[in-house]
């Protein structure tokens, strides 16, 4: 008699990476906060956090089972197990149900046609090291970029542009005053801004220019990997380069207080908050998305963080009365492309010819397809 033994579909617990919540004060109060709480100000209670679901595809036939099941000699046995089987794809069945439901809200082609109906102009100040892929990636879209970095002329290239950029990847004194002047041209226009606070961690300059910088120019979205990102909410000092920090992994034992730090902060900044990382976390405070596309082999070339800022603001330079739902677009396409560029790829220089011709064909089809967006309220 051949035994099947069914095994357990969630994972065991792993140790949370955040201490309990009485530590946790004690480690803030030595640290100057960027965002520090009211004291009156209510905080959100940690919300539910479903389980991941389980990466089971439900085979079309059930006949296939129940005939694979027959090499299983005992009738009670091979019973019980076809029904456990068809449990559990049923449950799979429903949730993929829920996320196609969900995910009808945002509409990819109404995204996708504000993009390459106008020619959107981005405006980037940016590092010297992925410039030319962002610029790349930007076309890629269907859109148009724009790198100036000097003060003379960042108001008059923001004027004209739908969207800017300000990523803060090799930052100068001198580029500091542009985008300072350039983030407040566009706040007055009413042109969209986007934020990358590129290795906030890394120095004492990197951190009080992003302290300035939010406090004198309204960003509409912040992009940061979770180090950075955490360093912005929680003003922690330990020092850490562009990328992020092991430690600061989202697991899912964290995923409940990193979707509580991404929504307070998106309250107080008035801007959508996207954490990129294995998921993908976009918020504004109230609705959050996790989004499940992408591959590991994208934080092994540098840029891919710095190209999706250039993504985003062509975004939600085209779709100005939908950013959180054009943003969550944006971030979701990048993962897809990753996940096409890995099977085409040889190694990590072939990844991102790949990536960017991924980019320059992605639609809204492909979207429907591919996306693994799971929303929350
Ligand atoms: N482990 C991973 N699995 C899947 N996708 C990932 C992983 N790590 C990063 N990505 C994807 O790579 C892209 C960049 O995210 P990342 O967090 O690496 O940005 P970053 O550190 O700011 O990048 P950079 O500074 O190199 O521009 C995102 O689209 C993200 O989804
Ligand atoms: C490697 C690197 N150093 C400064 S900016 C940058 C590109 C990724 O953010």
């Amino acid at each position: 008699m051949i035994q099947i033994r069914l095994s357990h579909p969630f994972p065991h617990p792993q140790p949370s990476l955040f201490p309990p919540p009485q530590q946790q004060s004690k480690i803030k109060r030595s640290r100057q906060l960027l965002f520090p709480p009211k004291q009156d100000e209510p905080q959100d209670p940690p919300q539910p956090v479903a389980a991941k679901s389980l990466m089971l595809k439900p085979p079309k036939d059930l006949f296939t089972v129940y005939s694979i099941l027959g090499i299983i000699k005992c009738e009670k046995i091979r019973q019980y197990t076809f029904f456990n089987i068809c449990g559990i794809i049923c449950n799979e069945c429903k949730r993929q149900e829920k996320r196609r439901n969900q995910m009808k809200r945002i509409d990819f082609e109404r995204i996708f046609d504000n993009i390459r109906r106008d020619q959107t102009m981005v405006h980037c100040i940016t590092n010297y090291v992925t410039i030319n892929d962002v610029a790349n990636m930007i076309l890629a879209i269907g859109a148009s970029p724009i790198m100036a970095d000097d003060w003379m002329e960042v108001r008059e290239i923001t004027a004209m542009c739908d969207s800017l950029v300000i990523n803060m990847g090799t930052l100068k004194q001198n580029t500091v005053r542009s985008m300072l002047l350039a983030g407040k041209e566009a706040n007055q226009r009413g042109h969209l801004v986007v934020f990358d606070p590129v290795g906030v961690g890394a120095s004492r300059f990197r951190k009080e220019t992003a302290a300035k910088l939010l406090k004198q120019i309204h960003f509409n979205v912040i992009r940061g990997n979770i180090s950075e990102i955490k360093t912005l909410y929680e003003g922690s000092d330990d020092g850490y380069g562009v990328d992020a920090k092991k430690d600061d992994a989202v697991t899912e034992d964290n995923l409940e207080y990193v979707i509580q730090m991404a929504k307070n902060m998106a309250k107080k900044t008035k801007a959508v908050i996207v954490i990129t990382g294995k998921t993908d976390l976009v918020t504004d405070g109230q609705q959050i998305y996790l989004i499940d596309n992408g591959v590991l082999d994208m934080s092994r070339i540098t840029g891919t963080g710095c190209m999706l800022d250039g993504v985003i603001a062509g975004f939600i330079g085209a779709n100005p009365d939908q950013i959180l739902e054009a943003v969550t677009t944006a971030v979701s396409a990048m993962g897809i492309c990753g996940e096409y560029a890995k099977e085409k790829a040889e190694g990590t220089g072939t990844l991102k010819v790949h990536l960017m011709d991924a980019m320059s064909n992605m639609n809204a089809e492909w979207m429907e397809r591919s996306s693994q967006i799971e929303s929350k309220c």
